[in-house]
């Protein structure tokens, strides 16, 4: 017979992740060594003055926000726009601004915002929209970039037999026609950074690829972008493919050709690879790899390719890139998507510099070049004893801050206090507190949705005898505090009915995972959920129109604690949270419904 009792900020009901394989500590030996980017060249869009340099265009907000379960609110899309611009990207594609008034907000913001914070050495990143050929999409792209100091639009459509047989119903004359009179209307707008896809390039016929490419040249694109839609090509042949291109497309020579490699045979960064070696000068990518069915070219691997290969292997090729903000810009990705990295993932999966075996270890502590071919902190993943702080339980909050800025965040300062507080509680139970812990902290805090609903206390009851028991005591959004429970198959499920029946909005839990940050029994819990609206809020408004009006939202959290139950409870306050603040945003009559039935519920389990 097993029962136990867990409670905020105790460790008691700690159902502990699998302890983690040992790792060797990262960073100890080696200095820390960067990789510095080169100046790059000054930004002009059909011409680049240096022929070695490769632009790097981010798709994670439009392609990566494609993936089946992610998706973005437009306060976290502009957050990643920031961090993007801080790694260095030349092109932000912020969105598909005709999909949703969403997304063309998003898309808008970030150009007001992202695309005029210029660096100190002159360097703004260009903040692209996507459209289809057709009129009211190019202008509703237009209007959500033209407020950028470098707008750009990126216009489609598709060239293979089967897509334009099948799909657009039109003839292959019909589709050049419709690409070049929708290059001519961006540049009637003004718009004069023009992208153009055909897409499904990598199944379409090459021949007419030169042509539709040489005519929407000549009605005024700047880059021609050639997408591999369903990573159907061989690195051979994707190469062969651009090398074509340029030789036999007229015109070619005074535009930008760039590649797009969907990942279905594993093949994306191998084929962006190659295409640069076939004269592709721009490489579409996202953060994580994430993106459309098996997703993306991974930026992270191109980027980090080039940096290590790309002066012996790649003919000198080189980006602007600053890689040291690759690990932040994953984990960030990875936690408002809610698409986790899978843990033997290049570059930056938790096992990427993780040795296992005794002869691996040997040879590390012999010498780290023996099985590392780059530092950890070429990406950002500085050790805390090679700053020469030990974060534990006599740490202020001064070397906290240290640490995070160190870790690329500058937090204001009630939120270090938050964190601090939290760090306190965490080092009085865990001996070492590492970077991993404190960036799940950080997140945790700071990587929220608006707060509507805060965690105050969680208490639960459970075992293998009675049922499992939660007590709740959770502020609402008028500042009060009350108290519930509710009882379910186990503790989470416990919890979960008494947060609903205080929150009272209805919703569905489609995923649910927790992982241990790092090993050992005192461990941090991570968990992360996605949740839908059920019952009454399935309707209409909530569903997710980006995806073609096809798939009803979801919404994900994160939450982070000692204690595995509190941790699930934070992360599914978060999604709640998410999910009411994009009701508000949709409709300010439903926001007040659900923040009235909200209140009433809770007026009624205060009574
Ligand atoms: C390869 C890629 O990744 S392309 C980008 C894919 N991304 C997305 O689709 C996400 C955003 N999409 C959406 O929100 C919606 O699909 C919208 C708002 C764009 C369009 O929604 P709807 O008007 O309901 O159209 P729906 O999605 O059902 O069908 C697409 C239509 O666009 C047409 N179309 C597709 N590509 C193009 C193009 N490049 N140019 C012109 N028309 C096109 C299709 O033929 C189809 O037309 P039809 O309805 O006359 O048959
Ligand atoms: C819009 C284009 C570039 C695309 O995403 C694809 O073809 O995969």
């Amino acid at each position: 017979m097993a029962s136990c009792v867990a409670q905020t900020r105790l460790a008691g009901c700690r159902q502990a992740a699998a302890p983690r394989r040992m790792r060797l500590q990262r960073g100890v030996v080696r200095a820390a060594a960067t990789v510095e980017p080169r100046k790059r060249p000054e930004y002009v869009p059909n011409r680049i003055d240096d022929p070695n340099y490769v632009r790097i265009f981010d798709t994670t907000l439009r392609d990566g926000e494609q993936s089946p379960g992610a998706t973005l609110t437009s306060k976290e899309k502009l957050e990643i726009a920031k961090k993007l611009s801080q790694l260095g990207v030349d092109i932000i594609e912020a969105g598909f601004p005709i999909a949703s008034p969403d997304d063309f907000e998003a898309v808008r913001s970030i150009a007001m915002e992202v695309g005029n914070a210029v660096h100190d050495d002159g360097y703004v990143p260009v903040i692209c929209g996507l459209s289809r050929t057709r009129p009211q999409d190019l202008d509703r792209a237009w209007d959500a970039v033209r407020h950028a100091k470098l707008p750009r639009v990126h216009t489609f459509i598709a060239t293979s037999e089967i897509h334009m047989k099948y799909k657009l119903h039109m003839t292959p004359e019909q589709v050049v026609d419709n690409a070049v009179t929708a290059v001519k209307h961006l540049r009637s707008l003004g718009c004069t950074d023009i992208e153009f896809s055909p897409e499904d390039a990598g199944r379409s016929d090459p021949v007419f690829l030169y042509e539709i490419l040489a005519e929407v040249i000549k009605a005024g694109a700047t880059t021609l972008n050639i997408p591999d839609t369903t990573g159907w090509t061989l690195p051979h042949e994707f190469q062969g493919l651009i090398a074509k291109i340029k030789a036999n497309t007229p015109g070619a020579e005074n535009v930008i050709i760039s590649t797009h490699c969907q990942n279905d045979l594993g093949l994306s960064t191998a084929n962006s690879l190659a295409g640069a070696m076939g004269g592709a000068r721009q490489i579409e990518c996202t953060i994580n790899g994430i993106g459309e069915r098996a997703g993306n070219a991974s930026l992270e691997e191109v980027v980090m390719a080039i940096a290590l290969r790309g002066k012996e292997q790649l003919g000198g090729l080189y980006t602007g890139v600053r890689p040291v903000h690759i690990a932040t810009a994953s984990k960030m990705v990875s936690d408002y998507s809610g698409m986790i990295v899978q843990p033997h993932k290049a570059i930056v999966g938790a096992n990427a510099f993780a040795h296992e075996s005794g002869i691996h270890q040997d040879g590390m502590l012999k010498n780290r070049d023996t099985y590392e071919i780059m530092s950890p902190e070429t990406i950002g993943l500085a050790r805390a004893d090679e700053a020469g702080i030990v974060l534990g339980k006599h740490s202020g909050r001064n070397a906290l801050d240290t640490r995070l800025k160190q870790l690329g965040f500058d937090l204001p300062k009630e939120q270090l206090n938050e964190v601090f507080k939290r760090f306190k509680n965490l080092a009085d139970h865990k001996k070492n507190v590492t970077d991993d812990d404190v960036l799940a902290l950080v997140t945790d805090e700071v990587h929220q949705p608006a707060v509507v609903w805060v965690l105050e206390d969680l208490q639960v009851v459970c075992g293998s005898m009675g049922v499992p028991t939660a007590t709740v005591r959770m502020r609402g959004p008028d500042g009060i505090s009350r108290v519930t429970s509710g009882i379910g198959t186990g503790p989470v499920d416990a919890a979960y009915k008494a947060i609903d029946s205080l929150v009272r909005v209805q919703a569905e839990l489609v995923d649910y995972s927790v992982n241990s940050v790092t090993e050992g029994i005192e461990a941090l819990a991570n968990t992360r959920v996605v949740i839908r609206p059920s019952g009454k809020m399935a309707g209409e408004g909530y569903v997710d129109s980006y995806k073609g009006g096809k798939t009803q939202r979801s919404f994900s959290g994160s939450g982070a604690d000692e204690d595995i139950v509190v941790s699930s409870a934070r992360a599914y306050i978060s999604a709640l949270n998410k999910m009411i603040g994009y009701i508000g945003a949709k409709s300010a009559s439903d926001a007040a419904a659900v923040s009235t039935s909200s209140m009433d519920a809770a007026a009624e389990v205060a009574a």
